[in-house]
């Protein structure tokens, strides 16, 4: 699809509020060689909701996604508004972004680097990446840690510094992938109100997670049963 067709989401702008449009998955399937990790899935989801995938481990959650931000190859079809998603760098200028799972931090820049140099790959004027790497690794409780190189930080510590690269990125669908699996209550309950403020922006978010007290405070839910998606609690029910 050439650069025009797509209506790109635009990371420079310093405002806070955007106004996703629908998220809609058609018979998205993932596939390993024999292995079927995601079977004909789909789902709708629109601005201001935060939805939860849960399952237990190996039953797809990562796959589907992967397949939503373009990082897998999927059958079926994965629309943002008008725009197919076909593959990460595309889904990235429609401003489908990512927390992974495990953090994937590049463990020899600082947290501040980790934070601000994805934005700074976007375009992202210089002074404003850094203000706002700053606000971001403070909304998750690391203003002193900025400097730090990641791989000085604890585990969960890493988690909330991928946590703020996500939400610095100021994205319109936001995929959180187990999130919260390496933190304390408190910064459990400090990461999932962050993903909450980032759907009441105007943003979509979907969260991964094997935790059902972090899935109950999502306003819906699906699981995967061995690839096979199924509706537990509709956003707007
Ligand atoms: N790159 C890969 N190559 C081959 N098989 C894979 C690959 N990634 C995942 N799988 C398989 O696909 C299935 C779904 O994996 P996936 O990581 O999506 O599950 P998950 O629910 O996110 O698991 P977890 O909760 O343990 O992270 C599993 O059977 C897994 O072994």
């Amino acid at each position: 699809m050439a650069d025009r067709d797509v209506r790109l989401a635009d990371p420079v702008r310093d405002d806070e509020a955007v106004e996703s449009p629908p998220l809609r998955l058609t018979g998205v399937g993932v596939r390993y060689g024999s292995t079927v990790a995601v079977a004909s899935a789909d789902l709708e989801a629109y601005a201001g909701e935060f939805i939860a995938v849960t399952g237990h481990s190996g039953s797809g959650k990562s796959s589907l996604l992967w397949a939503i931000g373009g990082a897998v190859e999927a059958d079926g079809v994965v629309r943002l508004g008008d725009d197919e998603v076909s593959d990460r760098a595309q889904a990235a200028r429609l401003g489908i972004e990512v927390i992974p799972q495990g953090s994937a931090l590049a463990v020899l820049l600082s947290a501040h680097e980790n934070v601000a140099l994805p934005l700074l790959a976007r375009g992202v004027p210089a002074e404003q990446a850094r203000r706002r790497a700053d606000a971001a690794l403070a909304s998750v409780g690391l203003e002193e840690s900025g400097s730090h190189l990641a791989e000085e930080l604890s585990g969960g510590q890493q988690q909330r510094v991928a946590v703020a690269r996500g939400l610095a990125l100021r994205g319109r669908v936001l995929l959180a992938d187990e999130p919260t699996s390496e933190l304390d209550h408190d910064n459990r309950e400090r990461v999932l109100a962050l993903l909450r403020a980032e759907a009441d922006r105007g943003a979509i978010v979907v969260m991964a997670t094997h935790d059902p007290e972090a899935a109950a405070q999502a306003d819906g839910e699906v699981r995967l049963d061995d690839g096979q998606l199924e509706t537990v609690r509709v956003p707007r029910g």
